[in-house]
Parts: structure tokens; sequence; C-alpha cells
């Protein structure tokens, strides 16, 4: 799990880095200057010359030091007022070390930057021009001047290093269109030798470090990026909403200030058994922990190596899915499908009496039970040994739907609502407070809107200041909403459960899986997380791994992906994850 921070919480994790006397802001503003020139030569090598130094008593410097034989490469960096901005003299001055021709444009008032910038503008300022642009409005001569110099129609400009606004951005950007569709065009154009490469120190500006949104939603602006680099973690904006798309790649540069970190970590451990296991009991001195609980999901435990487990199928759970009438099967059956190949020990398909000869020729391993209405299904229930029920892919929004919904939620055992079922939620209220702590919630945008109308509201109002209301935010009212766990969907998925506790499963950057936008792909992840329960995890952990598997599955199968091959991706990403 890679953990994600807010803007807050990276001021008071940098504080208590510079509080303990480990590191000055200073020091800390010059790594991350360095870590950006640093990410932008491992990114593009050809930049790093490859001439041979003459070696003198000093050691050698760095390869990419040694810019080309008779090449001078040419950077744009754009400094905003605050600290992003400072970063982007570092980065100026390490360029021009590197041999690069560098031209600095500030934003703002030199005389108002904040201590540390203002030391990294004086010591750029002794080295080359700083060229002002008007502030806050940059006049029509700013604009022509620098969005020219990165159409790159008259000069050879290799990178444009976006240091404008970092985390500190709090209010939209009006004034800067012309510098900002200049990048955005480099960017969008993919220009490589013929443009320049755009990159965003810390964040593309324009957007919310909390939110992933743009200041000012359309009436907004943000640089789009080659690359981000940001500095010790990576913020939610970096991976919700427009934020994990507006690069194409996020590397998060080491600032050596971990350590010091009044932070809770989460330490991948191994039981007695040999299982791994995502420890969640390290102390944390910080005040408000689920702060820092968001992150990915990733290298998670899977196999359990104990013999005493594999003893008997029930051993490994019993996942109930129940099905809707004739023809409508077929996303009850994808469920059923993930269930059984994500190790439930058993799965059985319960569907109305109409539907038993369809089902039944298209299922093998998994079981099937005639589950006319809610007193079957309380019946079928008798038998304890099925500990986990998924209802919602294909049901149906009728009457006898609403009344097995009903029958599941007081049945207390493991429960994944998914499609039809969260519109019956959301139509009754009865029924929604029906909902207890096993059970897990699945919707997308659209039925997260009909189930916490006020959530979403506040989640689609324009994000006019920054931090702006965020899909943590939502995700984590929802969930305390519901009294259960809610993973939202998305790209930028996110679990919540009502302790606080949120994970965001991010298929965004070098994890992106476009092709899991496809029908069924739902059904499968229901599935998943019915069979995880069914095996005995919590709902958070078994939203967070189905979650997690799901998108391995998408990205282990590649383009032309199926909802049916999801399931059959499983054997393979699980291997690997042995390896
Ligand atoms: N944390 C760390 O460990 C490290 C952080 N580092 C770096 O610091 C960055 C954060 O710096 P930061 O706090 O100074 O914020 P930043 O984004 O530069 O801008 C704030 C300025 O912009 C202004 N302003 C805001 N909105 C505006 C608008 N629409 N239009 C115009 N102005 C606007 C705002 O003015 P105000 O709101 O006060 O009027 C303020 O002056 C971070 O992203 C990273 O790059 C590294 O150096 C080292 C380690
Ligand atoms: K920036």
């Amino acid at each position: 799990m890679t953990e994600l921070l807010t803007a807050a919480q990276m001021r008071a994790v940098e504080h208590s880095a510079i509080e303990s006397g480990a590191v000055t802001g200073l020091e800390l503003m010059e790594r991350a200057g360095q870590g950006v020139v640093d990410a932008i030569f491992a990114q593009w090598p050809e930049f790093v010359g490859s001439a041979d130094v003459e070696r003198g008593p000093a050691p050698a410097p760095p390869r990419y030091l040694r810019p080309e034989e008779g090449r001078t490469r040419r950077a744009v960096v754009l400094c905003g007022p605050g600290n992003n901005g400072g970063d982007g003299f570092v980065v100026a001055r390490l360029l021009r070390e590197a041999g690069w021709a560098v031209e600095v444009f500030l934003y703002g008032d030199a005389e108002a930057l904040p201590p540390d910038a203002r030391v990294n503008y004086e010591r750029w300022a002794e080295v080359g021009a700083v060229q002002r642009l008007c502030f806050p409005k940059p006049s029509e001569d700013d604009e022509e001047k620098v969005s020219h110099l990165l159409r790159g129609a008259t000069t050879d400009v290799t990178l444009c290093v976006d240091a404008l606004f970092g985390t500190g951005l709090t209010r939209p950007l009006f004034g800067l269109k012309d510098f900002f569709d200049a990048c955005y065009l480099a960017y969008a154009a993919n220009l490589g030798d013929d443009g320049p490469y755009v990159v965003a120190v810390d964040l593309p500006s324009g957007l919310c470090a909390d939110s992933g949104r743009i200041i000012g939603d359309d009436l907004g602006l943000a640089v789009g990026a080659h690359l981000t680099v940001t500095f010790a973690f990576a913020k939610h904006g970096h991976v919700l909403s427009s934020g994990g798309v507006s690069a194409a790649r996020l590397v998060t540069v080491p600032l050596g200030i971990d350590r010091s970190l009044p932070y809770r970590v989460l330490h991948h451990k191994r039981n007695e058994n040999g299982t791994l296991y995502i420890d969640h009991s390290t102390t944390v001195k910080m005040a408000e922990r689920q702060w820092f609980e968001a992150g990915y999901v990733s290298d998670l435990p899977w196999t359990s190596k104990d013999p005493r487990e594999a003893s008997h199928k029930y051993s490994h759970g019993h996942a109930l899915i129940l099905s809707g009438g004739v023809g409508k099967g077929g996303a009850a059956r994808m469920a059923a499908r993930g269930a059984l190949r994500i190790g439930a020990g058993a799965v059985t398909v319960g569907c109305p009496p109409s539907a038993l000869i369809e089902n039944a020729a298209q299922l093998n391993a998994v079981m099937l039970r005639r589950v006319p209405g809610a007193d079957a299904l309380s019946e079928v229930l008798t038998d304890k040994r099925i500990n986990a029920l998924c209802l919602g892919p294909g049901l149906g929004t009728g009457a006898r739907e609403a009344d097995l919904v009903r029958a599941a939620l007081t049945a207390g055992r493991g429960l994944v609502l998914d499609a039809d079922a969260l519109t019956l939620l959301s139509q009754d209220a009865d029924l929604f407070a029906l909902l207890h702590n096993k059970c897990v919630l699945t919707p997308h945008g659209g039925e997260f809107a009909r189930l916490f109308p006020g959530i979403a509201e506040k989640l689609d109002a324009p994000a006019l200041t920054g931090p702006a209301y965020s899909k943590v935010d939502a995700a984590r009212a929802a969930a305390q909403q519901a009294g259960c766990t809610v993973l939202f969907k998305g790209p930028d998925t996110v679990i919540a459960d009502p302790s606080g506790r949120c994970s965001v499963n991010a298929a965004v950057y070098d994890r992106s899986a476009p092709w899991l936008a496809t029908a069924g792909a739902g059904d499968v992840l229901a599935g998943f997380i019915t069979g995880l329960m069914a095996r005995g995890f919590a709902p958070m952990h078994a939203a967070e791994v189905g979650a997690w598997l799901h998108v391995e599955c998408a990205r282990a199968f590649g383009p032309g992906l199926i909802a049916e091959d999801l399931p059959e991706a499983l054997p393979g990403v699980l291997r690997d994850l042995e390896k």
C-alpha cells in the first residue's frame, strides 16, 4: 500500500520534520528540486549526455551533468508565488548546472516570496535572468512571450517545468489561460522533440491537492503534464477525479524525512502460519489517524500456506448469489464464477424456479437452488455454512426482489449489495435502515447519487476554493450514513468503512486499465468481494482486495477484455502474487 496524504497532512509532516531539527526547509526544497531533475533524466534518458568529461581531482559529476556534445537543451521554468515556485528556481539552477539553457518566468512578486523560495530566487538570480510576469493578471505581452516559447514555433524548447502552484492552491486560476493552453497543447499533442515535454512540480497547477478536482471546475484551468514529480508521498489529488488523468506519469521522490514522521505505517507481517497480512496496530502519534489511511491497495496477502485451512471446501466458505428471472441470469452467473475463482469453497446461485433450466444449462462447479421468494431464502439460510451473499446483479427491482433484499439484510451474514439491490435500497428508507456492518455497497456514480443524494450534491458542487470536497470525503460520509462499507466505483475507486478507514484503488498512470469499462465487469467485482467474504475476509478488507485483484485481472488480460475473462485471469494473477 502506498499512503496518500492531504495538503494539510503534508504540511504537518514537513513541519514536524523541520521542528525535529533533522532538516531545514531550505534543504527540503533543494532535495525536492534535485528530485525533479533526477526524475526528468530518469524519464528521458536521451536528455542525458553521453560525452565523457575530463576527469580532474574532483569526483566525476553525475552522468546527466554531461550534456550531449554540441547540443544545448532548452527549458522554460514557470515559477509561482509560493514554495512550489521555490522548487522551480532550484530546478532551473540544477538544469543550468547540467548545461541547459534555462529561461525562468516568475508569476508573483519576488519581494513577497516565502523565505526559502526567496533564497532560491536569489541563488538563481546570481546566474540567470528572471522575467517577471505581471501579477496577478499577466499582460498580453507576457502571454505572447511564454506561449510562443512553449508552442515551439521558433525555438527548440525541450522542457517546460510547471512550478506555478502546488499544494497551496486555494482559488481558481483565471489569469493564465494562454500559458496553460500552451502547456496543455504540448502535453496533449505529445510533441516530443518538436515541442516541450511538460513536467509538473508536485502537482499540475490548477489541480486541488485534496480532491484532484480543478479549482474553479470548468471555469478553472489545469496544466496537463507528461510527468508529475511529487515529494515524499502522493497526495489524494494525484489519483482522484481529474488528478488521475492530469499527467501521463507520477513519480514520488523521497525527501529523506519519512523516518521522523509521526504517522501510521501499514506494515506487512506474517503470522505464525506464514500468511501475509497487514498490521493495522502500529501506534500513531497523529491525532486524526484516519487521515493516513487512504492509499493505493497493492501487494496484499493472498494464499494461505496453512494445511489445516485446506481440509474441506466449506472451510473456505459458501457464497450464495441470487439471480433474476429467465434471461436475466448472466450477471449473477458471472458474479458466481468470480466468487468461485477467488476461492470461496462453494458457490450457489439461487434463482426463481422458471430460471432453473437456463441456469442449470450454464453452470457446472457452481451449485443451483430454487429461491422463489423471501421465505425460500430464509429457509436456504438455515444452512449456517452459507456465510456470504450477493444480491443485485441482474436481480430485478420488483416486490419479490425487495423482499429478498430485506430477508438477506435481516439474516446478518456477509452481504454484497450491487446494481438492482442498490436501486431498491435507494427507493426504500426502511430497507436502507437495515444495513449493518457486514454489508458492502458497490455503487457507481449514478447509483451513489441515488443512494446518497445529499453527499453527491456536495461532491458535484463547483470546487471554487481549495481544499475541495473529494471522493474520499464523500465515500467516508456515505459509509457513516449507511453504517457499512461503501465501495464507490470508478478509475479512482474509493472504499470506506464507518470507522473512517479509507482506501483508494486507483487504476491510473502505469496502472490504468481502460478496458475494464465493459459490461458485466461490476458483476464480477461483486462476486470477487462476496467470495472473499465467504473466505472470512472482513467486509472492508474484502472490498479492498477484490477491487485490487479486479484491476490486476484486467491488466493481466489487456485490451479486448470482456467480463467473462476477469475470473479466468485470476489464477495467473494469484500465481504471480505467490511468486
Ligand atoms: N511540503 C513539503 O514537504 C515540501 C513542499 N515543497 C513545495 O512547496 C509547495 C507548497 O508551497 P506553498 O504552500 O507555498 O504553496 P504553493 O502551491 O506554492 O502556492 C501558494 C501561493 O499561491 C498563492 N495562491 C493560491 N492560489 C492562488 C491563485 N489562484 N492565484 C494566485 N495566487 C494563488 C497563495 O497566496 P495566498 O492564498 O496566501 O494569497 C500562496 O502565495 C509544494 O507544492 C511543494 O512544491 C517543497 O519545497 C519541499 C517540501
Ligand atoms: K506545479
